[in-house]
This record gives C-alpha cells, sequence and structure tokens, in this order.
C-alpha cells in the first residue's frame, strides 16, 4: 500500500528559519521566534521585548514543543535581565506558562539560577543579566548536541529492531527542528533514516486540533525530501491492520521516574495500538525532560487547553464568528474535552532513546541510571 504513493509534497528548498535565536538590535535585545501557528501557510517571525510577550507566545504555541520552550524559557530571563525588567516576576510567569513540558521550568530555572549567583558574586546586574544570557545560549548548544545524539542512538535500535532497512515510521503531533536546538527529537531519528537511505516511509499523523503534525512534521518532511503521507488520527488504526507500520516514533513532554510518558493527546492510544500489533512503540527525549520528582504517570499535571480549539478551525478568508476567533465546526456553546496531552505508562514503551543512550525495557531503575549519568556528566562527575 505504501509503494501506491507517489513521494509526497513538494520538496522546497530548504529556508534555514531557525525556531528562535536572540538578536542584539541598536534598541536593545530581542528574542526572535518562527511563529509556529502561522506555518505552513506563512513563514512569519514573532518578535518579543520582555517576557510578557513571550509568555503568550508559548501560550498560544507560537513557540512549542518540550525542549525549545526549556531553551525559549531560559532566553526569556535573559530577556528580561537585560531590559532590566524584575527576574523572578519574569521567571515565575515564563516557568507557569504551561504546565506538562518539564522543560520549560528546567529552562527557565536555570537561567534564573546563573543570574542569580553572579549578581550575588559581583553585586552588578549586567554582568548577571550576561550570565543569564550565557546559560541560555549554553542550553541552546546542549540541546542541539543532545539531538544529534539521540537520532545516532535512535537509528541503531530501529536497525536493530527492524533489520533489512525500509522503515516505514509512524509519528504524532511534531518533534523536528521546531522543538528543538537542533533537529528534533523523534523526527531526527525519522530523518536520519532517511539520510541513511532506510526510511521507506514517515507516516504523519495530523494530530487534531491544533494539526502539528500537517502543518508543521509535514512541512519539515517536506523540506527533507523524505517520502511521508499525512493522515488522519483516527486512520493510524487501519494501518497498524494493514501492517503498514514497522514502528511508532514520538516525542515526550514529561517522563516521570516510573518511566510513564506524557505527551501529546492520542500517543497512548498508539501505544495500545502498537503493542496489540507488536509494533515497538519507542518514545525519543532528552534526559531533561525525565523528571525525577514526578512520581508516576497520575502526578503529571495535563494542561487542559480551551474548547474553541475542538469546536472551531481557523480558516484563512473565512468570515469567523467564533468565541475563539475561529469558524465553528460544533454548535455554538458546544463543550469541548481538549487535553494537550495523555500518559502513556510505561510497560507500554518498547524504549525511551535519550542521548545518553537507549531505556528498555524502561523502568524506573534504568532511567534513574540512565539519567544519573547524565547529571554526573554535567556536574563534571
Ligand atoms: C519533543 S517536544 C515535542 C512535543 O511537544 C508537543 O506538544 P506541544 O505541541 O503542545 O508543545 C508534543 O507533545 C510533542 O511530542
Amino acid at each position: 500500500m505504501a509503494d501506491q504513493y507517489a513521494q509526497s509534497g513538494e520538496h522546497k528548498r530548504p529556508t534555514e528559519i531557525p525556531a528562535i535565536r536572540w538578536e542584539e538590535p541598536p534598541e536593545g535585545p530581542v528574542l526572535v521566534l518562527l511563529d509556529q501557528t502561522r506555518l505552513p501557510a506563512e513563514e512569519v517571525e514573532l518578535v518579543c521585548t520582555d517576557a510578557s510577550a513571550l509568555v503568550e507566545a508559548i501560550r498560544s504555541l507560537a513557540v512549542r514543543g518540550a525542549p525549545l520552550l526549556g531553551i525559549a524559557g531560559a532566553y526569556g530571563v535573559a530577556l528580561a535581565a537585560v531590559r532590566g525588567f524584575e527576574v523572578e516576576e519574569a521567571a515565575n510567569a515564563l516557568a507557569g506558562a504551561r504546565p506538562t513540558a518539564v522543560n520549560l521550568a528546567l529552562g527557565v530555572r536555570r537561567a534564573q539560577a546563573a543570574h542569580q549567583a553572579a549578581l550575588a558574586r559581583t553585586g552588578d546586574p549586567r554582568q548577571a543579566a550576561d550570565a543569564a544570557l550565557a546559560a541560555a545560549r549554553a542550553l541552546h548548544r546542549e540541546d542541539a548536541a543532545a539531538s544529534a545524539r539521540m537520532a545516532e542512538h535512535g537509528l541503531a535500535l530501529l536497525d536493530e529492531l527492524l533489520p533489512g532497512g525500509g522503515h516505514r515510521i509512524l509519528t504524532h503531533c511534531n518533534t523536528g527542528s521546531l522543538v528543538s536546538g537542533g533537529e528534533g527529537t523523534a523526527f531526527a531519528v525519522a530523518l536520519a533514516a532517511h539520510r541513511a537511505g532506510r526510511l521507506r516511509r514517515l507516516w504523519v499523523d495530523e494530530t487534531r486540533p491544533l494539526l502539528q503534525g500537517s502543518r508543521l512534521t509535514a512541512y519539515e518532511a517536506a523540506r527533507s525530501g523524505m517520502a511521508y503521507t499525512l493522515l488522519t488520527d483516527n486512520a493510524a488504526g487501519s494501518l497498524f491492520a494493514a501492517g503498514e507500520v514497522d514502528a511508532v516514533l514520538v516525542g515526550a513532554d514529561r517522563i516521570a521516574a516510573d518511566g510513564s510518558v506524557a505527551n501529546k493527546v492520542g500517543s497512548y492510544p498508539l501505544a495500545v495500538l502498537a503493542r496489540y500489533h507488536h509494533v515497538p512503540f519507542i518514545v525519543v527525549a532528552p534526559v531533561t525532560t525525565v523528571d525525577p520528582d514526578t512520581p508516576d504517570g497520575a502526578s503529571v499535571e495535563v494542561e487542559q487547553r480551551p474548547g474553541y480549539e475542538v469546536t472551531e478551525v481557523t480558516v484563512p478568508q473565512v468570515p469567523v464568528t467564533g468565541a475563539g476567533g475561529g469558524v465553528p465546526v460544533a454548535p455554538l456553546g458546544t463543550q469541548a474535552y481538549n487535553p494537550a496531552f495523555d500518559v502513556t505508562p510505561p510497560e507500554l514503551v518498547t524504549a525511551i532513546v535519550t542521548e545518553e543512550g537507549v531505556v528498555s525495557p524502561v523502568t524506573a531503575e534504568a532511567l534513574a541510571q540512565v539519567c544519573g549519568r547524565a547529571r554526573r556528566a554535567a556536574d563534571g562527575g
């Protein structure tokens, strides 16, 4: 069936518009974001001059994805410090902008701690601001390096689990360069397989309601030249039943200490389908996404988003009458259930691929060992 589909999508010349960059124009430092709510129709950059603009960008998913949220949060602290705003207030607002992706608060607190330490050491706000910016830049670099190592470990795992190449991978939501300082997490593995000539097709879940798959993953897949095919989330089951899926690759927003994985809503049903059809369900995430302070899946705060994201769609050039500024696709006043994430229990996860290596089977002990290795390395241990 996969061969019925010609190479999907056009292959635009890749334009290297980074998801995030720090600029220092004469008017003062700014954080520049590729506005992901405008993709794929428009490549528009959003300039943030203060933390409140960045908080809004995070809440609206103009900037999104766990690792990138951590990087953005750290730059947000630096932006507040450099522009002379109240740093602690800015840090708290940024850390609380979205609750599920642990990386956001982690990145914010890392830059805030650097700022506080430099201020205590020097008493000089300028040096403290520089320290916060240095911490953000370091996190940005580390995430890019982590992405490359996850891609290596992930491709090696695919080759081990699926000898013979020609991998048909199904993915959910978006986990490429739009969520990362590098080429992403799960998508970076698919990209590595493509470059190695071992990706037969990437099946892309559209990922309702905000369509990160159809809008963002398809955008990144088209630019890469890989063979990809978009599907509605509801069609995934029939692909498994047809034997068209060799593995599932997804990202994560928070991994609890017991190995429970919080990820985009719709990930859990894919894990159940994968188990039923004896297909590996692989999570790809940096160790910064593992939260030892969240003991299990039930402890994860799952972000509940506005109902209008389900009851309305935003279609350009069509008059909008809905509460959320979209075109209603349900009777006005319809209540909607709209969790942004769901939680997959560790027993349904074949492996967690991190930059420190692969955790499989997924147990609290194995996870702690991998993450402990990373933390000792970070502490120079
Ligand atoms: C590897 S981070 C990508 C992760 O973030 C997405 O959520 P959102 O688009 O709401 O930020 C989704 O859960 C992805 O797996």
